[in-house]
């Protein structure tokens, strides 16, 4: 599709490497960002194609959209373009940078690295009206798959992606009112194990602070690791779309073969997110004449 990998291998030997040592150096201080630089990624691309659209400041751009109100890293993108600039001039997109960066961010908390096609290019346009497509946390099983299906994904990647949510948190007002105020007939989402429901009660308050952040993955939120599709069998998961993937059938084989159930064809969930992301990353990509390569990634040039 126009992307390789080793694309800076003449024009910027140590492109990689300076995204890999800034995203560390941040990472050090503040290990959050590597969930929201994964995060940003997969807005980035479901937007526009992985572009770096979402890096763009101004008013009514993807960033100001609902969606993107509580993404978080962009100043770990912005230093290393910075550097970037410094050794090699118009050479390096700023797409390519959140592409490595998230591949980055994984590799820090404990997951699977992989090659990352590079090459991509800088888009020009950023509309928040373009995030309404984006995935939302209430969404059906079918329209969660009709939405990465309109991406060139199938449900093996939709399953294997949101895995992603075995790192990093949601703040309450997206999780709450499924113990509160659930639907018009009922108070409490059913899909929540009776067993959890005082633990997670006492994670999001009713009344409380809607802000107050909370792990994706109970119990392991900085570790890339299988225990976030244990918790969706066990009727742990946090946001509705995430348990819903346990709750309808087709998507449930898949989580139980990640999670290596006797009888069924075993999946390695680092394995399968690393191939998932390598096709997400080459999502509407622009390459060759297409696009740009912006000397700040948060405006166009
Ligand atoms: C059906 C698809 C998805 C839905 C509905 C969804 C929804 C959400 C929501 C509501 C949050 C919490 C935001 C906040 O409170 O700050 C979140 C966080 C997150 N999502 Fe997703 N997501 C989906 C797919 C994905 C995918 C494909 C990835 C990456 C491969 C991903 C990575 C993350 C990460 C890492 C966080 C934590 C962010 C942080 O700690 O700053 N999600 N997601
Ligand atoms: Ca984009
Ligand atoms: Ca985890």
């Amino acid at each position: 599709q126009g992307t390789r990998v080793g694309f800076y291998l003449t024009s910027c030997p140590r492109a990689e490497s300076i995204v890999q040592s800034t995203v560390r150096t941040h990472f050090q201080s503040n290990p959050k960002i590597a969930p929201g630089i994964l995060r940003m990624h997969f807005h980035d691309c479901f937007v526009q194609g992985c572009d770096g659209s979402i890096l763009i400041d101004g008013a009514g751009t993807e960033k100001t959209a609902p969606p993107n109100l509580l993404l978080r890293g962009y100043e770990v993108i912005d230093d290393a373009k910075r550097q970037l600039e410094q050794a090699c001039p118009g050479v390096v997109s700023c797409a390519d940078i959140l592409a490595l960066a998230a591949r980055d961010s994984v590799v820090l908390s404990n997951g699977p690295g992989w090659p990352v096609p590079t090459g991509r290019r800088d888009g020009r346009v950023s509309l928040a009206s373009d995030t309404a497509n984006l995935p939302g946390f209430r969404d059906s099983v079918d329209l969660q798959k009709q939405k990465f299906a309109a991406k060139g994904l199938n449900t093996q990647d939709l399953v294997a992606l949101v895995g992603g949510h075995t790192i990093g948190t949601v703040a309450c007002q997206f999780a709450q009112y499924r113990m509160y105020n659930f639907n018009s007939s009922v108070t409490v989402d059913p899909s929540i194990s009776p067993s959890f429901l005082s633990q997670f009660q006492s994670l999001c308050p009713a009344n409380g602070d809607a802000s107050k952040r909370v792990a994706l993955d109970t119990g392991s939120e900085n570790r890339f690791d299988n225990s976030f599709f244990g918790n969706l069998q066990s009727g742990r998961g946090i946001l509705e779309s995430d348990q819903m993937l346990w709750t309808d059938p087709s998507t449930r084989t898949l989580v139980q073969r990640f999670l290596g159930i006797r009888g069924l064809l075993g999946l390695t969930f680092s394995v399968e997110f690393a191939r998932s992301m390598v096709k997400m990353s080459s999502i509407g990509v622009k390459t060759g004449t297409d696009g740009e390569i912006r000397k700040v990634c948060s405006a166009v040039n």
